[in-house]
């Protein structure tokens, strides 16, 4: 566990502060930035439950701060957010060979990688689910109650560390899943670098295939516009709902008539996802 904490910027907003930090990852082996909005109660010394948010493909903890325009109600409610970067970055960590943006940094896909040379530091899921939430909660004003949620490969993300680590999130949710990894291109690319060919290994990373399996039965709020230019190809949520229904798993996927894969849509929906995680972080 690395100690210390760089401020890189903060910002009063709806009288909380967004705070954006730099800290040394022991589990990804590089410098990483992530933000924090701490609503107005921590300052009065309440404590209070934090929704981690995973972002998509070629995004840095900044999207979602700048752009989904969480920071209003999540003051009002009490919740602080907690945004990590998307993946292990610096000179010394390889990156997409092409220079390609759906592969290497900016896109780890919150997973563990096994295979060199990506394994030595693309283990974000480790990073989002153990590292960054026991350096949070030692270091600001959170109890411990976790939510979770996210964008594209962030929203598959999010359903991924609920689904594999029972009893440490209380709610989740995610705004256009990637939701079959294995079966789309995007998915296909990365798992084949990130865990080698062998398919069966990537199983443990695919929200289809884990919901299977799953002992604990979080309900999942997925909101999936229907004009979203990636649906068809990479995006493929008819293969959630399957996996729910097979193996009884509560699931409301909500398809939104117009709206596209951006953070025009996230920004519409965003204050639903958190009222539904308030329900259970505060309740
Ligand atoms: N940068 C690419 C576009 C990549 C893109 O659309 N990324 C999405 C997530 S896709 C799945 O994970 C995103 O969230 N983009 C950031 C944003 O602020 O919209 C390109 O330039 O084409």
């Amino acid at each position: 566990m690395s100690e210390t904490l760089t401020v890189v910027s903060s910002h009063k907003s709806f009288g909380g502060w967004l705070k954006r930090y730099r800290h040394k990852s022991s589990t990804l082996g590089c410098d990483m930035t992530f933000a924090i909005y701490l609503p107005p109660k921590t300052a009065r010394g309440e404590q209070v439950p934090a929704l981690y948010w995973l972002s998509g493909l070629s995004c840095t903890d900044e999207n979602f701060s700048q752009k989904a325009g969480a920071q209003r109600l999540a003051a009002e409610l009490g919740i602080a957010l907690v945004i990590p970067d998307t993946s292990p970055r610096g000179k010394d960590v390889p990156g997409d060979p092409d220079g390609a943006w759906d592969f290497g940094h900016g896109a780890g896909f919150y997973l563990n990688a096994t295979r060199e040379p990506w394994s030595r530091h693309y283990r974000m899921h480790d990073y989002v689910v153990h590292e960054l939430p026991a350096l949070v909660e030692k270091t600001f004003p959170v109890n411990g109650k976790r939510g979770i949620s996210g964008h594209s490969m962030g929203g598959h993300g999010a359903l991924v560390c609920a689904l594999r680590n029972p009893g440490r999130y209380l709610s989740v949710s995610a705004f256009a899943p990637i939701s079959n990894p294995m079966n789309c291109p995007w998915g296909e690319k990365a798992f084949s670098r990130y865990l080698g060919p062998d398919r069966a290994t990537w199983r443990e990373w695919d929200a289809c295939a884990l919901i299977a399996g799953a002992t604990e039965k979080l309900p999942l709020l997925v909101d999936q516009g229907d004009a979203d230019d990636f649906l068809a190809s990479q995006l493929l949520p008819e293969a959630l709902e399957r996996a729910a229904a097979a193996a009884g798993h509560p699931l409301t996927l909500r398809r939104q008539p117009g709206y596209d894969h951006g953070y025009y849509f996230v920004s519409s929906f965003i204050d639903d996802h958190l009222r539904h995680h308030a329900q259970a972080l505060l309740g």
